[in-house]
């Protein structure tokens, strides 16, 4: 079985996308969080580009151990110099990777020059890159878009002056798989010394297509992969990392032949560095890392995985680091899934009671994007528990603004009788929970206030979920309403119904 060779180019083509530029500190981070992933070789930037990436290349390369250090070149003898200066202490071996374009487009409106020139000037950079270290990398920049015949006449030009590595850029993803394929074997047949170099792939997302191309050029005999964590790159990034080595080792059936040596548990981890270092936020939907790879809301599906987790998971999240809850609970989740999760939480019910309290959880999903554990149990206190609504809410008014004392009046309702109280707080909130206390008499600690928008627009309706505490008992509370205040306020009371409920004294409240 051959060595699938894992090129990571996070740290130059990654960071070439808009808005991805890391300093030097965040690139030693990332580099030494991708040897513990295990890559072969880091890309760690162009050290031509500026001062401080030619410092970043060249701290990674004295600091980071156990890994090839490669460092991109135009074929430009002073770029070549600061790639070696800057990858020269590399422990586990320097790579100067230097490349040229070699498509039409490129060479005629681009560099300015004919195909003989282009061909002087990859040879010769190739030989003075080759003065200074054994590991050379060459890429005909826009190969797939280069006629194959100048191509193969560049790719055994390079090799004869000594590339070790023809990589093969597919650099606008222009190619389609079929084609990418097919090209990679026709460098095979058609280029003598091939034998003596490993070829390389660097695929372009343009069209989607980058991971798919990449696989299809492993499967016609391309031994490196140059990919990026989360397919971040230039334009609409690179082929991500994870697709390949998980897509790779998932489908061992149609790749037999080869083995990459990543540690496939750092890479939800390493994802997520790379997200918070580069600001570019993974999509949920993001194949492998992203929030929802491994999550199931469907009820179908919840109840599939429950019964054999292989029904609808191809990958066990643990494989690739994934340590997050998999059955999230929402409007197109089952009876199976709820009644697993409230068993999870230590709720047991069953029988007319479970049929009740799954209508008020697919209601309440209807309205709310998430149903928090909170809702779980605020929902199985009010629908099974059925706490007595000893407190009715009649009224709330409030004052509040700059330079003004907050205070609020709130108005309840007692068995027919009215109870109002006006008290000041830090916030108009804080005033209406002390009203509300006042009037009860329960004592209360404020332990969660959480709220969120249940439906949109400017008059959204605004639901608050509280839990509160009093003595040893905590209950939660939720209440709506378009003014945020009310529904705080109602939430709120209807926690300190369930504690009055839980602990009655003869009137129905709590002892102070
Ligand atoms: C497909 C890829 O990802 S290639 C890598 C792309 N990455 C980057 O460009 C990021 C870093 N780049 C930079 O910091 C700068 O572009 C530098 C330092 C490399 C060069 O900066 P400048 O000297 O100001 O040139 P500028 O970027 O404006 O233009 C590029 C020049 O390099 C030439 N060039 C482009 N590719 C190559 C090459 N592979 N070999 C030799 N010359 C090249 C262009 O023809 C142009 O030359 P010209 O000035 O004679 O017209
Ligand atoms: C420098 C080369 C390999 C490149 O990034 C590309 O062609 O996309
Ligand atoms: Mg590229």
């Amino acid at each position: 079985m051959d060595k699938l060779i894992i090129f990571d180019t996070t740290l130059r083509d990654g960071e070439q996308a808009p808005g991805a530029t890391l300093n030097e500190r965040e690139k030693i981070e990332i580099a030494r969080q991708l040897v513990t992933l295990g890559v072969d070789v880091i890309e760690a930037g162009f050290p031509i580009s500026s001062p401080g990436d030619f410092r970043a290349v060249n701290r990674i390369a004295s600091t980071v151990k156990g890994v090839v250090i490669c460092g991109l070149a135009r074929a430009v003898t002073k770029d070549i110099d600061a790639a070696y200066k800057a990858t020269k202490p590399a422990r586990g071996g320097a790579r100067i990777h230097v490349f040229l374009a070699t498509s039409k487009i490129h060479m005629q409106y681009k560099l300015k020059k004919a195909e003989d020139e282009i061909l002087r000037l990859a040879t010769e950079s190739v030989k003075y890159a080759k003065k200074y270290t054994r590991d050379v990398e060459f890429s005909p920049e826009d190969a797939s878009r280069t006629e194959p015949e100048f191509l193969f006449r560049v790719l055994e030009a390079v090799i004869k002056a000594g590339a070790t590595t023809v990589n093969i850029p597919d650099t606008v993803g222009y190619a389609y798989p079929a084609e990418y394929g097919a090209l990679i074997r026709s460098i095979h047949e058609r280029v003598p010394n091939i034998h003596r170099a490993v070829i390389s792939v660097h695929c372009h997302n343009d069209l989607g297509l980058a991971v798919a191309n990449s696989l299809e050029a492993v499967k016609s005999g391309a031994r490196q992969v140059e990919c990026t964590i989360n397919g971040i790159g230039e334009r609409a990034g690179n082929a991500s990392m994870e697709e390949i080595v998980m897509a790779v080792k998932t489908r061992r059936d149609s790749f037999p032949h080869v083995t990459a040596a990543i540690n496939t548990q750092e890479i939800y981890k390493t994802s997520r560095l790379v997200s918070k270092l580069t600001g570019f936020v993974v999509a949920p939907n993001k194949a492998i890392v992203g929030n929802n790879a491994f999550r199931h809301e469907s009820g179908i599906h919840q109840d599939g995985v429950m019964k054999k987790r292989s029904t609808y998971e191809i990958i066990a999240p643990e494989d690739v680091g994934f340590t997050g809850t998999s059955l999230v609970l929402g409007k197109h989740s089952g009876r199976h899934a709820f009644e697993k999760r409230l068993a999870e939480m230590g709720i047991t019910v069953s029988g007319d009671e479970l049929v009740r309290a799954f209508e008020k959880f697919k209601e309440l999903a209807d309205k709310k994007k998430n149903v928090y554990e909170e809702d779980m149990v605020s929902l199985i206190e009010d629908e099974i528990n059925k706490p007595a609504e000893i407190w009715q809410m009649a009224a709330v008014s409030y004052a509040s603004g700059t330079h003004v004392t907050p205070s609020a009046t709130v108005r309840l309702k007692k068995q027919g009788r009215g109870f109002s109280v006006t008290s000041t707080g830090d916030g108009p909130v804080d005033a209406c929970y002390k009203a509300i206390e006042k009037i009860t008499r329960i004592k209360t600690r404020l332990l969660d206030y959480r709220i969120e928008a249940v439906t949109s627009g400017k008059d959204a309706l605004g639901e608050v979920a509280v839990r509160v505490q009093s003595g040893k008992k905590i209950a939660m509370g939720r209440g709506s309403s378009t003014d945020v205040i009310e529904a705080s306020a109602k939430a709120f009371l209807n926690a300190v119904n369930k504690l009055a409920s839980k602990k009655k004294g003869p009137d129905g409240t709590l002892p102070l």
